[in-house]
């Protein structure tokens, strides 16, 4: 019988209604009851590791998450991680860069409904978590609303519906239906290299949503307060102002002074190409860091990681250039993009 550790973390699946809203129980009590309702095929060890609200997940947390999946790793064959969903989708990225080569599963769900309401959706969260956690696939993914997600797409767009995740540019990792949980057959291999998990990261990233008006100095700012690293959500494809208020000349500082600015869309779905335009290939010119048809959560997940690992522009620049764990569909040999 294979040997599953559920990690709780807090969130709604594991909450109560308290003084000032609902609020996450101490231990696992909810978390163990529905488990046992479940009558899982599989033998299920449950770990408190923290009480927090999604929203208050922070880096500290996931190095925290992920040195309780290294301790665990050894006597499981999966571990689920039940967590807050206003954060999962960054934790799961985070862990997907640090825990790279991990040879179990690794899966991440909650619930928009504390596991306490007749009507809510922890238990069959929980039910699709314990099957792709049983499923010797390694990786880190995100179960939610009877689909599986790899952890480095998954994005919440519901802030209380159900169906709170897409997978965003990827192709769904595992569905249920009348069969079961069918995982798709492309999944990304086993991975070759040795487990050897990165934990070190930097906290002063900085994410940047371009509006129409944008002014260009708020960038240089973020030089002079410290931040080491800028993802800006650019316009589309990759487009950002060029006239009146010329964000490629601050790019252009920022670089010269060995801070990387990755860009991405602020549209959620398919690629960035800042080779398309004329704004977008003269942010190139001036050392932007293409950020393809990552997410957000992805993107900035990344950037803290490479910056962790004492990497300088360049390095940073080749580990953007570098499919780590899904994140990324890279351009194909003579694409441009
Ligand atoms: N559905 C949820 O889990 C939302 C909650 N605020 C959290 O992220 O902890």
């Amino acid at each position: 019988m294979r040997k599953i550790l559920i990690l709780t973390t807090g969130g709604t699946i594991a909450s109560r209604p308290a003084g000032k809203g609902l609020e996450p129980e101490a231990g696992a009590t909810m978390v163990r009851a529905a488990v046992d309702a479940l009558k899982p095929a599989c033998e299920v060890d449950i770990q408190p590791i923290a009480q927090l609200d999604g929203s208050d997940v922070q880096p500290e947390e996931w190095q925290a998450f992920a040195r309780a999946v290294i301790e665990a790793c050894p006597d499981y064959d999966g571990i689920v991680i039940t967590h807050g969903t206003d954060t999962l989708a960054y934790t799961a990225a985070m862990l997907s860069y640090m825990l790279r080569a991990c040879p179990i599963p690794v899966v991440f769900t909650g619930a928009q409904a504390p596991l306490s309401r007749p009507l809510s959706d922890g238990s069959e969260n929980l039910r699709c978590a314990l099957a792709m956690a049983q499923s010797q696939k390694p990786g880190v993914f995100v179960a939610f609303d009877r689909k599986v997600i790899l952890g480095t797409r998954a994005v919440k767009v519901r802030t209380t519906g159900f169906d709170a995740f897409k997978s965003v540019n990827y192709p769904y990792v595992g569905e249920v239906n009348a069969r079961g949980l069918v995982l798709n057959a492309h999944l990304p291999k086993r991975p070759s290299q040795l487990f050897s998990p990165e934990l070190r990261l930097c906290k002063r990233v900085f994410l940047i949503k371009l509006i129409p008006g944008f002014n260009p100095d708020v960038v240089d700012l973020l030089a002079s307060l410290g931040y080491k690293g800028v993802v800006i959500e650019a316009f589309g494809a990759g487009g950002m102002h060029v006239i009146r208020r010329d964000l490629t000349d601050s790019l252009e500082r920022l670089t010269r002074q060995g801070i990387p600015a990755v860009v991405c869309s602020q549209c959620l779905y398919e690629h960035s190409d800042l080779n398309l335009y004329k704004p977008g290939q003269l942010a190139l010119e001036k050392g932007a860091i293409p950020g393809y048809d990552m997410t957000t959560e992805a993107a900035v997940t990344k950037l803290m990681w490479a910056l962790g690992q004492e990497a300088d522009l360049e390095a940073v620049r080749k580990i953007f250039a570098t499919n780590f764990a899904g994140e990324a569909t890279l351009p194909q040999a003579g694409e441009s993009r």
